[in-house]
């Protein structure tokens, strides 16, 4: 453990223990490893950062023996009040845009601290979704005076802060760095004598030398989405469409880290990179190649798109892109991409600054003559394991698995991207919205309507791409999601409620499907072969069909798939270095 580091029970693994469903798993031929409880400890053997958290409060916050914390300043916080996974902070009952004393977060560690320019502007709502309005972006560092007026037992404390890297202590800070927190410190504190803290920061424009407002980052709308703030003030980003919940109920989740909070403060400009070409344009951005003009370095730039840009006021900030970047900020593992910064143009648009990465999975097999070999694809699920390892570990689902969200670097590194529709989950689970996951890669429970979901919808996708890896081909390509399942079911059998408990209460269960008896999986991927079919071993198939399990309770989760028997019989994972090299995409 570094000095100055304390260690801190995860609640995820609370999680996973009570989560109970490997009991139902049957015990097959020794595949099925049991969980590794001390996961966290060797993870970060292996050099994952999950667990450790640095408490920059030990000497902010005395807790007393009922648990009740006592700030210095004397302000009593009830027990076990916990921030939520969210930097940004929305406040329901304000009409205007304002910085809450509710909504105060309170942090002695001065890595955290960093200029705020924020400049807000009001939600729209367009009459049918209730769209709160929002508090802030807050910055940890922002003075005191902003936050002396009322109601103190409400204020919120980050107990568990991590170092990480921000904008303010990474490369991208600039000589005069000091200086410029310190004068926008000044102009934080200046614009704190506006009316209960809001912070009106248009007159920090063209003040710091490297930085511009985000002020888009403080509206938020999408059709189909609402931000909850709960009674701690505390955003939760929900999709309203298909009935998701409004449940009031703690999710209580811890942050990750706190690299997320830091982004969204100070913005650079995304000047200061070179465009060089347009890599992809998908639902929710454009992604570009683009050069850092300081360093030289080959990022990618995925600009966040907002309908039009003349609506901006009533479309707001796509919510999806708040998640991402929320997520992906707050996020450090080697198999999941990274966020370096987020930057803005003149116009105010927002773009993330991402490690660059040569190919996506879905671009490289359509070019490739023949599939990855065994070795290949173990090295590659490994990767991709533990990322979704590291994900559900952190209570979150990506719930958009598939090969063109799988990146691989000429390292041969596979890092996940696209958190767009990424979401928190928690226990008790609540109902969410069902049209997540792109069709082929959508579990059956999702497909069969369960509003009920948890980190096993993860899972089937990741069947899915493991198939698609070996055979270069997608497993289930549905042209509907009536084909989609009906495709399902002629490979794999047509569910019971003998193997699928709950399956007959479904809503999608009662469409009359044809009885597909038996489970033809291994037909397509036989032991040996002579005709072309991709030949899998009796253990990787042994996976493949845990991962392709119907019962999402049975499903193997991504601790057990780490542990699979596959990844240790011959031939073995070829390490990274080894993976064949391909010409990188312009
Ligand atoms: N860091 C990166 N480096 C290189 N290419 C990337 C990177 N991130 C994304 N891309 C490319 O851009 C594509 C789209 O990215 P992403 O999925 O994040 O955007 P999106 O708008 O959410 O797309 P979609 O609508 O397909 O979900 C990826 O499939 C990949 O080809």
């Amino acid at each position: 453990m570094a000095a100055g580091r304390v260690d801190v029970p995860r609640r995820s693994d609370v999680g996973r223990l009570n989560r109970g469903h490997l009991h139902d798993f049957p015990q097959k031929n020794g595949f099925n490893n049991p969980s590794n409880r001390n996961n966290l400890v060797s993870q970060r053997k292996d050099g994952y950062d999950l667990g450790s958290r640095r408490c920059g409060l030990e000497d902010l916050v005395r807790v007393k023996k009922d648990g009740t914390r006592i700030l210095d300043d004397g302000v009593q916080q009830p027990p076990q009040k916990k921030m939520k996974f969210s930097p940004i902070i929305w406040d329901l009952e304000e009409k205007e845009v304002r910085v809450s004393s509710r909504n105060r977060l309170v942090s002695k560690d001065t890595t955290l601290s960093s200029p705020s320019p924020c400049k807000f502007s009001k939600v729209v709502s367009n009459g049918d979704v209730p769209v709160p309005d929002v508090a802030a972006v807050l910055s940890p560092s922002l003075p005191d005076q902003l936050f002396q007026d009322d109601e103190p037992e409400q204020v919120l404390v980050e107990e568990e802060v991590v170092q990480a890297p921000n904008l303010f202590t990474s490369r991208w800070a600039s000589d005069s760095d000091d200086e410029d927190v310190s004068r926008s410190e000044e102009k934080v504190r200046r614009s704190s004598s506006l009316e209960s803290g809001e912070c009106k920061t248009d007159d920090f424009e063209g003040d710091l030398s490297n930085e511009r407002s985000c002020s888009v980052l403080s509206t938020c709308h999408d059709e189909d989405m609402v931000c909850k703030m709960d009674s701690d003030g505390v955003m939760d980003v929900d999709d309203m469409s298909e009935g998701d919940a409004v449940d009031e109920s703690e999710l209580d989740v811890e942050e990750p880290t706190g690299r997320g909070m830091n982004m969204l403060l100070g913005c650079r400009s995304v000047f200061e990179y070179e465009k060089l070409n347009k890599i992809s344009e998908g639902t929710y951005g454009v992604v570009f190649r683009a050069r850092d003009k300081k360093t030289g370095e080959i990022v990618a730039l995925k600009k966040v798109k907002i309908l039009d840009r003349r609506d901006a006021e009533e479309f707001g900030f796509p919510v999806t892109s708040l998640r991402e970047i929320n997520i992906l900020a707050s996020f450090d593992h080697p198999s999941i991409v990274k966020v370096k910064e987020v930057v803005v143009d003149d116009h105010d648009s927002v773009y993330m600054v991402m490690e660059y990465m040569e190919h996506d999975f879905k671009g490289l097999m359509d070019s490739m003559k023949r599939p990855f070999s065994t070795s290949d694809v173990k090295c590659l699920m490994l990767q991709l394991l533990e990322g979704v390892k590291y994900l559900h570990d952190n209570w979150v689902l990506h719930r958009d698995l598939k090969t063109s969200n799988l990146l691989l670097n000429n390292q041969g590194e596979l890092k996940i991207c696209d958190f767009g529709m990424a979401r928190q989950y928690g226990s008790p689970l609540k109902p969410y919205t069902t049209k997540v996951v792109t069709q082929w890669y959508r579990a059956p429970e999702l497909l069969l309507g369960a509003k009920k979901y948890s980190t096993a919808v993860d899972m089937w996708s990741v069947g899915c791409i493991m198939a698609e890896l070996l055979a270069k081909e997608p497993l289930f390509r549905g042209t509907s999601e009536i084909d989609q399942i009906r495709k399902i079911f002629d490979t794999l059998g047509t569910p019971n409620e003998k193997i699928w408990a709950g399956f007959s209460e479904l809503p999608g269960a009662k469409a009359n499907y044809s009885k597909q008896q038996y489970n033809m999986l291994r037909k397509k991927f036989p032991a040996a072969s002579f005709t072309g079919y991709t030949v899998l071993s009796d253990a990787g198939f042994d996976l493949l069909n845990r991962l392709l399990t119907y019962d999402p309770a049975k499903r193997i989760t991504a601790d057990d798939a780490v542990n699979h028997e596959w990844f240790r019989e011959l031939p073995l994972p070829k390490s990274k270095e080894f993976l064949p090299t391909f010409p990188s995409k312009k």
